[in-house]
């Protein structure tokens, strides 16, 4: 049985006051009892200020990229051993926003999972195709090329082991949708993947992300091989965060 999860990307969003008052509103609006694991990636400079907002909750801590290397004369980057101590549990690696305009390739991608893991902190790995790709008909081999990148330098078993979230480039901030049979059939193509390439993946959570909001969120995460979300806009207002987090 794979714990559902929902992780909330802030982007480059936020404040002090909105980690204040958002994470305020999360923690009085969650139940004791909710099923979902989440956890919210806001962006480095007030991840020490979320944490100690956290602290003793039941809300992860997670980081929205991270340097390669774990440290030394690199200008500007933030290391895994520092998301650890800091309190991070996840870092997301490979958003198709990081791929795209700050040209990380797969090779960089699988060297930023490398590092997370390293540090002992359970990487969200981002994978899909653009619209044009879909269109193509080359979605699969998209994915397999990025899973692949990631495989092929630490191991199916080590893969399966973090979060994977399926994010179709054209329906991240877009209002459009993947429908939950189209999101579906790639969430278990990832699954046969990591599967055929010699893991288990039966415990390893699969999140779509892509305008995931209140309205659309229960029947995506009804899905069979889709185990939550990964929420960018939505998780940027209290109340859409929550409902979201109660449909999975
Ligand atoms: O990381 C989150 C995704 O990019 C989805 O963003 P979105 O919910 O604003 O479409």
């Amino acid at each position: 049985m794979r714990q559902p999860m929902v992780a909330g990307n802030w982007k480059l969003n936020g404040s002090r006051k909105m980690v204040h008052e958002l994470l305020g509103d999360l923690l009085s609006g969650l139940s004791d009892g909710h099923a979902a694991e989440v956890a919210i990636c806001p962006p480095y400079v007030y991840l020490h200020e979320a944490m100690t907002r956290l602290e003793g909750s039941r809300v992860a801590l997670g980081a929205q990229d991270v340097s390669a290397e774990d440290e030394g004369a690199y200008t500007g980057e933030v290391s895994a051993p520092m998301l650890s101590d800091v309190g991070c549990r996840y870092v997301i690696v490979g958003h198709s926003e990081r791929r795209s305009l700050y040209h990380e390739t797969d090779e960089i991608v699988a060297h930023k999972f490398q590092a997370v893991n390293r540090a002992g902190l359970c990487p969200i790995l981002c994978v899909g195709e653009s619209l044009e790709e879909r269109n193509a008909g080359v979605t699969e081999a998209v994915v397999a090329r990025q899973l692949d990148a990631v495989v092929e330098l630490l191991g199916a078993e080590t893969v399966s082991r973090a979060v994977i979230a399926y994010e179709p480039v054209w329906a991240i901030g877009t209002g459009l949708t993947a429908s939950p049979e189209q999101a579906q059939a790639v969430h278990a193509y990832i699954r046969g993947r990591l599967a055929a390439a010699g893991a288990k993946p039966d415990q390893t959570r699969l999140l779509y992300g892509g305008s995931v909001k209140p309205d659309n969120a229960a029947e995506l995460f009804a899905m069979p091989d889709i185990d939550g979300g990964l929420i960018g806009g939505a998780s940027l207002q209290a109340e859409a965060f929550l409902a979201i987090c109660n449909a999975a």
